[in-house]
């Protein structure tokens, strides 16, 4: 989910998963059957899931580009995303993020199990059903262990992942890359100046933004920059908390890339005090953090001008002609 306000939420629509028939009637046993070939949500809760019925489907608002489900059954509770025009890439995506984020057993992330393309066109993935509590959990608890799954989460490949994936509906290039300046410059602020230059014509923010990518090095001066594993999206739509007041962090946009970088959406993500000591007590700040810190806000600020329009380009711009200055480019 890309923080923006005035999108119209999608999900408050029932999934067209949740009109096929119930299996559990014998009744209608071959039009259930061929029901269950035509679903494939349906087929794999009942099989690979251990489920034996499928009790209740209700429709999840809260996200804007897929439809929501909630299945209840007598082995737990399922949470289903569908999509009815874009194919399984997107869900795999999401899917190999929230699978490595898991396995670092730090943050807690709904595990997800199955993603594939749905018969109609579009495609599901199908995941753990977190219950969520009332609150968005212990700030210092989220910062700790936000910070553990930068520790643990390494990569053996450089910077990038091991697919792209999208950030809110934009695609995000992945392609590794064993030096994190040329990847941040190339994957995802160029990328995203382009995206402004075909799109807006907007020449301006092009070349001045291509400067800054050319004139950038200085700011990573003295700093030591190894591959951790992000979210990629951490804003507050997308932190919530186990009903056990556990955080639990949603939706990613995963990539192996500077741990600085999971605070470009700081602006939209309510982080205090007491997250970042927390943060930082497990993963040291380094030297220059704040001179950077605008850095890897303009990537989101640029994604969100070319996602929404103009409203957010003088915030993108102003941040390249502070560095501009900064930097004498
Ligand atoms: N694993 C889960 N268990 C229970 N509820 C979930 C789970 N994941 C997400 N939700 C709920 O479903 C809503 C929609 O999920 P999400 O934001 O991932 O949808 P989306 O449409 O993919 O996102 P976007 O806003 O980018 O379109 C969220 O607001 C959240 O409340």
């Amino acid at each position: 989910m890309v923080a923006h306000v005035g999108l119209i939420s999608l999900t408050s629509c029932f999934s067209p998963l949740s009109r096929l028939p119930r299996l559990s009637s014998t009744k209608h046993k071959p039009f259930a059957m061929a029901a269950m070939n035509e679903d494939p949500v349906r087929q794999w809760i009942l099989s690979e899931g251990k489920a034996t019925k499928i009790t209740n489907i209700s429709s999840i608002g809260g996200g804007c580009i897929n439809l929501a489900n909630r299945y209840d059954t007598d082995a737990g509770s399922f949470f289903v995303k569908t999509n009815r025009s874009i194919g399984p890439s997107m869900f795999e995506g999401e899917a190999l993020g929230l699978g490595a984020m898991y396995e670092t057993g730090s943050i807690r992330v709904p595990k997800p199990f199955k993603v594939g393309p749905l018969p109609t066109g579009g495609s599901y993935i199908i995941m753990e059903f977190i219950e969520f509590g009332p609150s968005r959990g212990n700030q210092s608890v989220l910062g700790r262990k936000l910070a553990e799954m930068h520790k643990a989460g390494k990569s053996e490949k450089g910077f990038g992942f091991d697919v792209n994936n999208t950030i809110g509906s934009t695609p995000q290039m992945n392609t590794w890359s064993s030096d994190w300046s040329q990847f941040y410059g190339e994957h995802r602020l160029v990328y995203q100046l382009k995206l402004a230059l075909d799109q807006y014509g907007d020449s301006t923010i092009y070349e001045k933004g291509q400067r800054l990518v050319k004139s950038m090095g200085p700011l990573f001066d003295n700093v030591v920059i190894e591959p951790c594993l992000l979210h990629g999206d951490l804003w507050s739509g997308n932190i919530s908390s186990h009903k056990n007041g556990e955080p639990v962090i949603l939706d990613p946009a995963c990539y192996y890339g500077h741990n600085e970088a999971e605070f470009g959406m700081s602006w939209c993500a309510g982080f205090g005090g007491a997250f970042y000591n927390a943060y930082f007590e497990v993963m040291p700040k380094q030297p220059g953090f704040e001179k950077r810190r605008d850095l890897y806000i303009l990537y989101h600020y640029l994604n969100h001008y070319n996602l929404f329009g103009s409203g957010y380009r003088s915030s993108a711009m102003s941040i390249i002609d502070d560095y501009l200055r900064m930097l004498n480019a």
